[in-house]
């Protein structure tokens, strides 16, 4: 019979590791000296030192290679957060979440480090340094949000101390930074086809955007503070730049930075959350027929017309959290890594 190695503390496997926010972690637990597999539905790169399953996972036997001789693994993994499709954010985020937590108890792995989202207290209105003990939205604003929701259930609840199987929760918030393919993409799309012209209500609302390194920082704490006997065991934890800024600004900032015109002329929050509210239910109809993906969701008119800032006093009380990077710094390097979204690129 193969003797099967014991885990070591620095050997973990990023679930979700080709993606944006799975990519970064994967590099800066490399410089930790971690050894590093990744398992993800693609692989995206190649890195000496980095093992990729690829597969899907909410097949349990795909899963499990990944996780032999393991004690560490972080799941970052989610269908991309504009999809509408329901039935995809159901399998992944519940039941791959589900098959996820077994496959760790069954592989002997010890930690569990989940990517949420601060956005599973978000209903769409104002929330102003908001703590973890705010409830979960009762009426979450897309799949994308009610599935995240129950993925972070499912984990902290499966925290077992009595078993040595630990759990803990990372809630970052508007991450952006050098790859991502959301923010500045949309953004930049949005400004080429002559949609940024408007802010949506009086600009001054505040919103956490928070630079990916900071939310691996947070990530990479979370796991080295997880034991039997820690506070963080079973909880969730915002990570945020900390630095609260008006959502307007923020946008501008980059757009100006990569070239383009800052938003100028305003529009009622509520004529733009209703028309986008319209738009989300013609598409919904007109679904068989034809295919269109409306850029102001009401999700993101939502993000963008109203207060959405968090406190990160617990993840600084129990695992000393610091921002590593600013936010105008963060924003920099961001601008920097994209050339080819400059205007005129
Ligand atoms: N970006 C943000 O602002 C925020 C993100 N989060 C969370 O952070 C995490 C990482 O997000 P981000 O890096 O931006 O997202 P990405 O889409 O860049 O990364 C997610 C990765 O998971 C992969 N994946 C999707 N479905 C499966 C599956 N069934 N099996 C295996 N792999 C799969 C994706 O592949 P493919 O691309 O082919 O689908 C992708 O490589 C997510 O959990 C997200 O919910 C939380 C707060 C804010
Ligand atoms: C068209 C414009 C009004 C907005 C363009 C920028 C948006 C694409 C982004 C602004 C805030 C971002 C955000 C997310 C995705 C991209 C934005 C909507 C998330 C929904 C990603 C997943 C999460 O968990 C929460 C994020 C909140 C902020």
């Amino acid at each position: 019979m193969a003797t099967r190695l014991r885990p070591s503390n620095k050997r973990c496997t990023v679930i979700g590791g080709s993606g944006f926010l799975g990519r970064h972690l994967v590099e800066k637990l490399l410089e930790r000296g971690y050894s590093v597999s990744v398992f993800d539905i693609r692989q995206s790169y190649e890195l000496p030192g980095v093992t990729f399953y690829q597969g899907d996972l909410c097949d349990k036997r795909t899963l499990l290679p990944a996780l032999q001789d393991v004690s560490l693994v972080f799941h970052c993994a989610s269908p991309a957060p504009g999809s509408d499709n329901r039935e995809l954010f159901e399998r992944v985020n519940i039941l791959g979440t589900r098959t996820v937590i077994e496959a760790c108890v069954e592989a002997g792995v010890q930690k569990l480090v989940l990517t949420s989202s601060a956005s599973v207290v978000f209903e769409g209105t104002d929330i102003k340094n908001g703590r973890e003990d705010l409830p979960y939205a009762k009426k979450p604003i897309d799949y994308y949000t009610q599935t995240k929701i129950e993925q972070e259930k499912l984990v902290l609840a499966a925290c077992d101390t009595e078993k040595n199987f630990l759990t803990v929760a990372i809630r970052p918030h508007g991450i952006f930074g050098p790859r991502d393919p959301q923010l500045v993409p949309i953004l930049v799309d949005t400004a080429r086809r002559g949609k940024m012209k408007f802010i949506i209500g009086d600009g001054t609302n505040l919103v956490d955007f928070t630079f990916v390194e900071n939310v691996v920082h947070g990530h990479i704490l979370a796991a080295e503070h997880l034991r039997p006997s820690s506070p963080i065991c079973g909880k969730p934890y915002h990570i945020t730049n900390d630095e609260p800024v008006r959502f307007w600004d923020f946008m501008s900032e980059v757009l100006m930075g990569l070239g383009y015109a800052a938003p100028r002329y305003h529009l009622p929050y509520t004529l733009v959350y209703g028309l986008a509210l319209l738009l989300w239910l013609l598409a919904l109809v007109l679904r068989p027929l034809v295919s269109f993906k409306p850029t102001f969701t009401p999700m993101r008119v939502a993000l963008a017309g109203t207060h959405h800032y968090y406190s990160c006093e617990r993840a600084k009380q129990d695992m000393g959290y610091k921002p590593v990077i600013g936010l105008k710094e963060g924003i920099t390097l961001t601008v920097q890594s994209y050339p080819h979204l400059r205007r005129g690129a």
